[in-house]
C-alpha cells in the first residue's frame, strides 16, 4: 500500500512567556492510502496540533513529515491541494449563502466555478443541506454548520481527508449522521481520513487504526480489538446480599486468577482479567461449591477508556477542560491566502 503520511521526530514546542509546552514529541506515524487512522487522547494531549502540522497550518519545531508525498514544510502548496481539513470551526463568512461559501471554497482549490457549483449542489445533496443552500451560513443550526464545515473539506474530493473532533458540538442524532457520512463518503471515494477525538465510542465506530496520543506522546497504534485485547481485560462485576460473601469472592478470584485485577467494597466485587468472558462459568461454579452467592453478575468487554487507563493509569474522562488556546478559526485558505 501507499504511503499517505509519514512522520520522522515531529515536534512541536510552544514558548509562552518564560514557559515551554512540548505538545507533540518525537512523533513516528506511517499512514497508507485507505487507512481510517483515529489519533485518541484527552484534552491538550497534542492531536489538534500533529492535526495543524500535518495541514502545514504549523511549522514543526523539530523532525520532518511528508503529506501525499509532499514535505509539510518545503511544499505547503502541494500538501494543501491534496488534503481536505475540518478544523474546530471555520472562519465561513457569516453572511454568506451556504452555496456561496462552498463555491468560494471549491474555487479557492482551483476548481473552475461550474464545476464547484456542481460538486456543492452534490455534497449538500449527500449531506443533507439541500434545503439550506440558500440560507446565510449564520443562520445554520449548529448540526448544519457542522455539516457545512465537512462539505468544505470535501469540495475538491481530497483523496486525504483530516477531521478535527468531528462530532464536537453535535448532538447525538447527528453525531451518528455524520459518523455515516464519514463512513459513506469513504466507501464511495476511498480516501484515507485522519481524524482526532476524545470520544471513545467514536473512535470505536469509526477507526480502524487508533494512535493513543498522552502528553505529545503516541503511547499506543493499533486496531480498536488489539488495544482492548492487550491492554485491559474483561470485566465481572459481581454483587452480593451478604459482605462476607464479597470478601470470600474476592479472595477466591484472586487466588484463582493471579494476573487479574480484583477489587471489592463490602457488597461488590469487580474483577479485570484478561479473557473474562470464558473464565465467568467456572469461577461462578467455585462460588458455588464453596457457598459463596451472588445477587448479581454482569460481564462487559473492556471500552478504550480501560485502555487508557492501563496505558497511562488515567481515565480519559479526567481530561482537564478544555484549555487549548489556539484559534479556533483557521482553515486552509487563510493561511495559504
Ligand atoms: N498556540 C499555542 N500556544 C501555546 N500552547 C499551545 C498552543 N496550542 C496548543 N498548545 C498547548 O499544547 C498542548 C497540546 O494542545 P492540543 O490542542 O494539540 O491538544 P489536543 O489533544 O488537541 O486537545 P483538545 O482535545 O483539547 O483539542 C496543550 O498543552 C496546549 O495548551
Amino acid at each position: 500500500m501507499d504511503t499517505m503520511i509519514e512522520t520522522h521526530g515531529l515536534t512541536k514546542e510552544f514558548h509562552t512567556g518564560k514557559k515551554t509546552v512540548t505538545a507533540v514529541k518525537d512523533l513516528d506515524l506511517h499512514i497508507a492510502q485507505g487507512e481510517m487512522v483515529a489519533l485518541l487522547g484527552p484534552n491538550g494531549a497534542g492531536k489538534s496540533t500533529t492535526l495543524r502540522m500535518l495541514t502545514t497550518l504549523l511549522a514543526p519545531t523539530a523532525g520532518s513529515a511528508r503529506v501525499a508525498g509532499h514535505d509539510v514544510v518545503t511544499d505547503q502548496r502541494a500538501v494543501r491541494r491534496a488534503i481536505g481539513y475540518i478544523g474546530q470551526g471555520n472562519s465561513a463568512a457569516h453572511t454568506q449563502r451556504a452555496v456561496d461559501e462552498l463555491v468560494v471554497s471549491g474555487q479557492s482549490y482551483g476548481l473552475p466555478r461550474a464545476e464547484a457549483r456542481a460538486r456543492a449542489a452534490e455534497l449538500m445533496e449527500s449531506l443533507g443541506l439541500t434545503d439550506q443552500a440558500t440560507q446565510k451560513v449564520m443562520t445554520l443550526s449548529g448540526g448544519q454548520r457542522r455539516r457545512l464545515d465537512i462539505a468544505m473539506g470535501l469540495i475538491h474530493a481530497p483523496g486525504l481527508l483530516f477531521l478535527d473532533e468531528p462530532s464536537t458540538g453535535l448532538d447525538p442524532q447527528n453525531r451518528a449522521n455524520l459518523q455515516e457520512h464519514i463512513l459513506d463518503l469513504r466507501r464511495q471515494h476511498g480516501a484515507t481520513v485522519v481524524l482526532t477525538t476524545h470520544y471513545l465510542d467514536e473512535a470505536d465506530a469509526l477507526a480502524e487504526r487508533i494512535v493513543v496520543v498522552d502528553n505529545g506522546r503516541v503511547v499506543a497504534d493499533d486496531t480498536p480489538a488489539a488495544l482492548k485485547a492487550n491492554h485491559a481485560g474483561d470485566r465481572i462485576a459481581l454483587t452480593f446480599d451478604d459482605p462476607t460473601d464479597a470478601a470470600r469472592a474476592a479472595e477466591r478470584a484472586a487466588a484463582a486468577h493471579p494476573t487479574a485485577q480484583v477489587a471489592h467494597t463490602s457488597r461488590a466485587v469487580d474483577i479485570q482479567v484478561a479473557g473474562g468472558s470464558g473464565i465467568v462459568a467456572s469461577l461462578l461454579g467455585d462460588y458455588a461449591q464453596a457457598g459463596v452467592t451472588p445477587a448479581t453478575v454482569e460481564v462487559a468487554r473492556p471500552t478504550l477508556d480501560d485502555v487508557f487507563l492501563s496505558l497511562t493509569g488515567r481515565s480519559l474522562r479526567e481530561g482537564k477542560a478544555h484549555t487549548s488556546p489556539q484559534s479556533d478559526s483557521d482553515t486552509l485558505e487563510e493561511v495559504a491566502a
